[in-house]
């Protein structure tokens, strides 16, 4: 099974906020959406999950065409900041519509999500704080058992406890029911070691669409004399480089061509997901002077 995404692209009142997007989503995967504020994560999602219309472009489950389309619509959720339930609604009833709409609802992983994050069923969403509330649509969304599954900033407003425990419960249903999840967040280090697809977005755009690993394989970071380092990288992308008298850090993203033996004067640390992304969506030039 796979979704397809082609060329799709989104113009809101002569601005466009999405271009040319094309991407695959594997079967059975979890991926990480990550982007700057405004990159156009909510609007793809969205637009995948026939909540807004693209302006050109198209997107298709095992080649069949989503938009407006029962049948595949059906087999994607969208967890998002929008919530669909009216506000009086109890969480009993938001179990229950969602088990009208969507087969093989969890009720029981559902009960049991409700009883570790201390929720009553029986709570009116109203009547819920802020967390709480996204916790309630959280659980709903954890506990459907759809192909693909879209978390648009599912932890906003948990507090760290519950955001560890949404961890787990997410990936207890992945490993008990694989199906692909795809989270868009801001929390990079939270949610490194829960994925295995990193697609980054920027200015509407795709800019990187890669493996975790490989990623966090070929992502690092030089740090020596500015004339040693700049000579050793003279052959690699350079995301960015800071300069400390004359000491240099150049942000590197492909270390596999990097080749030569790394001079002794140089130090290589591998960079984790949230600087890589930081480097390579930053803004303006390349060389910082501290
Ligand atoms: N309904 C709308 N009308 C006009 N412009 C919109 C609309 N929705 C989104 N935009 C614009 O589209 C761009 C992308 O917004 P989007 O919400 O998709 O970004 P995002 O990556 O999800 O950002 P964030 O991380 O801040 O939530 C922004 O410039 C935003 O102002």
């Amino acid at each position: 099974m796979t979704l397809t995404i082609a060329n799709l692209s989104k113009v809101y009142s002569r601005k466009q906020v999405l271009s040319n997007v094309t991407l695959e989503l594997k079967a059975e995967t979890i991926y990480g959406l990550l982007g700057r504020n405004g990159a156009g994560k909510s609007t793809l999602l969205n637009i995948i999950n026939n909540r807004s219309i693209a302006t050109a472009g198209a997107v298709e489950l095992d080649s069949m065409r989503v938009y407006e389309n029962e049948t595949c619509l059906n087999r994607l959720y969208l967890m998002s900041e929008d919530t669909l339930f009216p506000s009086q609604m109890k969480i009993k009833q938001m179990f229950k519509q969602t088990a009208a709409f969507y087969d093989g609802f969890d009720e029981n992983f559902a009960k049991k999500m409700l009883t570790a994050f201390g929720l009553d069923a029986n709570s009116s969403l109203r009547k819920l704080s802020t967390g709480y509330r996204s916790i309630a649509k959280l659980i709903v969304a954890l506990a459907v058992d759809c192909d693909y599954i879209f978390l648009d900033e599912p932890v906003l407003g948990l507090d760290a406890h519950h955001r560890e425990l949404f961890y787990q419960f997410l990936l207890e249903t992945y490993q008990q029911k694989p199906r692909t999840f795809v989270i868009s967040t801001h929390l990079i280090d939270e949610i490194t070691y829960l994925i295995e697809e990193v697609i980054i977005m920027n200015e509407g755009e795709v800019i990187q669409a890669a493996s975790t690993e490989e990623i966090l394989q070929t992502g690092v970071a030089i740090t020596g004399p500015s004339e040693l380092v700049e000579a050793f990288v003279v052959l690699v992308k350079v995301l960015d480089k800071e300069t400390f008298g004359g000491t240099m850090t150049a942000y590197v993203t492909d270390a596999d061509k990097l080749g030569a033996e790394l001079p002794e004067q140089l130090r290589l640390t591998p960079l984790n997901l949230q600087t890589y992304f930081i480097k390579l969506t930053k803004e303006g030039g390349q060389t910082d002077e501290i």
